[in-house]
């Protein structure tokens, strides 16, 4: 395909998504009629698709229209291309501008449409995040690392690198853990390279890392909240006796068996009935639920799609799971919070609210991750019993 018919290709997407559909759905659906395009193609498209996702707003300022016509003249313009030079008309590419579109906006973008976030959202982030508000809703424009953990249990770090770059997977060691390497190229080849077929490696952000690192050592640990396993992959690789894994949707966890194997990780996995029966347990980690803010750069559809009404739910499960989790830790052991959110509200404020409501518990430790180029946005506390 030509640039200007990838383009082409994207406005079409694009429209396709204008009725709130999911971008991967309509993106599949597209690469199946339309099977000529190359993987270079559907992976370029697939980039312009999701670029736009994460700044719509700017996006459509800046290209004079909310369609996927002006969406993607923005795009381009926010990028430093002249739209001019695709929408030529030929090629398969989209139409010539027209007199309007070719006009650059007057004035200064609005800040609302700057922060590229729904107008309650924009309110959100100046009352909660103060002076940082600015700097989290641009952070969350731009595209995430790609991240590896080294399972420590199978390899060493430059053993890692050494097997990586024979897959042509350049990485760079990340000051937010030690067992983090993001990627400078080649991560398109990283799930057929040995490194990570055999479990040398896993996929995993930056900060999720430091939030394992950060976890107190302990003998028996309930990852209560366990999705994918992630984490609870990465606390057996720090040397834990016995992991548990729950979540209370079970089908969240089907990949945790094939992961654990190719980690040769052992954990086990619980139902909710279980879960008195095996504890208590020295070290609960509870990664909830949660509006996912603090990597919106990966979805940045939920961005726009995320209501008041979601997000006040969305409290109130972190707060029911705290509860339900805090009665699973043994006297003296650690309860330990973690959500994906930069929302003051999902963070501390639950910490807060939790410690009010339950007598005898404190907070010994939290810590905020900024959205950075390093990792995700995260947040994680300690609790104790006094
Ligand atoms: C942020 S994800 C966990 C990610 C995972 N820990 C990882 O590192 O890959 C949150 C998980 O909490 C689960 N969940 C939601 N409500 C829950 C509840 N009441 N009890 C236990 N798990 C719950 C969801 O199904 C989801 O898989």
């Amino acid at each position: 395909m030509t640039p200007a018919a990838r383009v082409a290709a994207a406005i079409e997407i694009l429209d396709m998504i204008g009725d709130g559909t999911p971008a991967e759905q309509v993106l599949t659906r597209w690469g199946r009629g339309n099977r000529f395009a190359g993987s270079k193609d559907r992976a370029a498209i697939r980039d312009y698709v999701f670029d736009v996702q994460r700044i719509r707003r700017s996006a459509a300022w800046l290209g004079r229209a909310a369609t996927g016509r002006g969406l993607m003249i923005g795009l381009l313009r926010r990028n430093g291309v002249d739209p001019a030079t695709l929408f030529t008309g030929e090629g398969h590419g989209p139409a010539p501008l027209m007199d309007y579109e070719e006009a650059l906006p007057e004035g200064e973008m609005p800040h609302e449409d700057a922060w590229n976030l729904p107008d309650w959202l924009v309110e959100r982030f100046e009352a909660g995040l103060g002076a940082q508000a600015a700097e989290t809703a641009l952070a969350l424009q731009g595209r995430a690392p790609v991240t590896l953990r080294v399972n420590t249990s199978k390899s060493d770090t430059s053993g890692a690198i050494r097997m990586l770059s024979e897959a042509e997977v350049e990485v760079v060691g990340n000051p937010l853990s030690p067992t983090a390497l993001t990627v400078v190229s080649g991560s398109r080849r990283i799930r057929n390279s040995a490194a990570y077929l055999d479990g040398f490696v896993e996929l995993q952000d930056a900060s999720s890392q430091a939030v394992v690192d950060a976890l107190p050592p302990a003998a028996r640990v309930l990852d209560y909240c366990a999705g994918g396993g992630g984490k609870a992959l990465a606390v057996v690789a720090r040397g834990a006796q016995a992991v548990f894994a729950h979540d209370i949707d079970p089908s969240r966890m089907r990949d945790l068996p094939l992961r654990a194997a190719r980690a040769e990780a052992e954990i086990t996995q619980l139902e909710g009935s279980d879960l008195p029966t095996f504890g208590p347990y020295d070290l609960v980690l509870v990664d909830a639920p949660c509006s996912g803010s603090g990597s919106w750069r990966r979805a940045p559809e939920a961005k726009w799609r995320l209501t008041p009404a979601q997000l006040e739910n969305t409290m109130a499960v972190q707060d029911s799971i705290l509860d339900d989790a805090a009665k699973l830790v043994e006297q003296g052991g650690t309860l330990a919070y973690a959500t994906c959110s930069i929302l003051p509200e999902e963070n501390r404020a639950r910490v807060d609210a939790f410690i009010a409501r339950t007598p005898g518990w404190q907070c010994v430790y939290d810590q905020t991750f900024a959205v950075s180029a390093l990792g995700d946005g995260f947040y994680t506390a300690h609790l104790k019993q006094t």
